[in-house]
């Protein structure tokens, strides 16, 4: 596995320091790696030269402030620039005054269509309590009508009960029919998988946007298809007037550098992201946190800010020292270390923020169970008495009971707490504060990431 963008450069601008501005000459070897960073990531090459053409404009003659080296600076410039291109913020379906609101779904075979309109019709439903009615115009496909009507059913929805017999635009103004009958808010049309340069079908998603007048014309895109995602978005475009993209499978492998080819080639916004199989797999799309995704920094920025704003940095210091020292870590300090994993967000939040590779790696841990945890450690510890938590030593059979009973959990819980803490105390002294004073620097440098941190 390539190491990430940020690793790469900071070991070309080992060779840099003392350099005071991002010049024609640093720059070149610089962009060299952000190439490559993008095209790993399955961008599509026009798309590639074009935005580090617009990266490197950004960046000539930008000042390396403070602290910060070119590497440092041009990281954050790419990573926002990215962000940029993928979007300004987060898009929202546009409703009409006047319901129904009427959403095509267009695309290959394949990619996810008739799974993102069951999924729009849970997020419908429950985020923007609304009557959603969906319907097949895959006339081709018996099997695709009937798995839209299970799947509807799934997420809570009605189907438009059509038949193959009939024709694409029949079925759907039928169901519009039924939809303004019958107060539906929202009508989801999906339609057959087609290929771009089958002329008659591509005609036939024409005539029916020109039957129904959607609101939304959705493209929805496997994020795996990569490089060939760019000519596939282009052909739809030039048939049909997209007013978003739906970007589906991003809970695999690929990068998701599809993403970027398909919005520069559209214009078109990244409204939704598919992110499992299952009806709620669907977010809205975040192009800022995506932008990290495609560099493989995982949501680093944001990880970065929350590790500063809630790691009492003073107080991880004053730890370190003591452990140093030679003073014992007592259960006070494990209460603390509990305390900030919690402020960061909890387990499951930083596991969100993490680099996809690391992020698998740790995929098989259960993260709400290890939340329960914690909040059951942090119970068991506020039971005891101070002295206990500072010589948990005295604690004998019958105090162990009273403290569980205190917790509201096991006696057992109290012994593992207590184990789990011995263990600790004999790593930490086998440490003597050098790794978690290794940790800190490393935190230090982080903060030099991006510019005013
Ligand atoms: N992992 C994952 N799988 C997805 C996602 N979206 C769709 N799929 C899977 O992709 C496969 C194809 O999805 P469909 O919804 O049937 O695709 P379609 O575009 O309707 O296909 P056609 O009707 O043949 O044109 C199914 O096995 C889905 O479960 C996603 O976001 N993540």
């Amino acid at each position: 596995m390539a190491s990430n963008l940020s690793d790469r450069l900071s070991r070309l601008v080992k060779t840099m320091r003392g350099q005071a501005r991002i010049t024609e000459t640093n720059v070149a070897d610089m962009m060299r790696e952000v190439r490559m960073a993008l095209l790993e990531a399955d961008v599509a090459l026009p798309v590639v030269r074009d935005f580090i053409a617009r990266v490197k404009e950004k960046a000539l003659g930008q000042e390396v402030v403070g602290s910060l080296n070119p590497g440092q600076v041009l990281v954050s410039i790419v990573h926002k620039e990215l962000a940029r291109t993928m979007g300004e913020g987060q898009q929202e379906l546009h409703f009409p005054a006047n319901p129904p609101m009427v959403i095509l779904m267009a695309g290959l075979q394949g990619a996810g269509k008739t799974t993102t309109t069951a999924k729009l019709t849970r997020w419908l439903i429950e985020k923007k309590k609304k009557k959603v009615l969906t319907v097949s115009t895959d006339v081709y496909r018996p099997a695709a009508m009937d798995q839209l009507r299970t799947v509807t059913a799934q997420a809570g929805g009605e189907c438009f009960p059509a038949r193959p017999d009939q024709k694409p635009v029949d079925i759907a103004l039928a169901a519009l029919d039924q939809c303004r009958r019958q107060y539906f808010d929202v009508l989801i049309v999906d339609t057959a998988g087609r290929l771009a340069i089958d002329e008659a079908l591509m005609a036939e998603i024409r005539d029916l946007h020109a039957a129904v007048r959607p609101t939304e014309t959705l493209f929805v895109v496997d994020a795996m298809q990569g490089q060939d995602a760019m000519n596939t978005a282009r052909a739809f475009k030039d048939v049909l007037p997209l007013t978003g993209i739906v970007l589906t499978k991003l809970d695999g492998d690929s990068r998701g550098g599809a993403a970027l080819s398909v919005q520069q080639v559209t214009q078109t916004p990244i409204k939704f992201a598919g992110v499992s199989e299952k009806i709620d797999g669907l977010e809205a799309f975040d192009p800022d946190r995506h932008a990290g995704r495609v560099l493989g920094m995982g949501d680093i920025v944001s990880l970065v800010e929350s590790v500063q704003q809630n790691v009492d940095v003073a107080a991880a210091q004053k730890l370190a020292a003591k452990v140093k020292s030679g003073e014992s870590f007592d259960l006070n300090d494990f209460l603390s270390q509990l305390g900030q994993m919690k402020n960061m967000g909890g387990l499951s939040s930083l596991m969100d923020k993490l680099p996809a590779q690391l992020a698998s790696k740790a995929g098989n841990l259960d993260m709400d169970k290890a939340e329960r945890d914690v909040r059951r450690m942090e119970a068991v510890i506020l039971s005891m008495t101070p002295l206990e938590r500072t010589k948990p030593d005295l604690i004998k059979a019958s105090r162990k009971r009273r403290i569980a009973a205190g917790a509201g959990v096991h006696v057992q819980e109290v012994n593992k707490l207590l184990k789990q803490f011995e263990q600790m105390r004999d790593m930490m002294k086998k440490m003597k504060g050098g790794g978690m004073m290794k940790m800190l620097k490393r935190m230090g440098g982080m903060r030099g990431m991006l510019p005013g941190m």
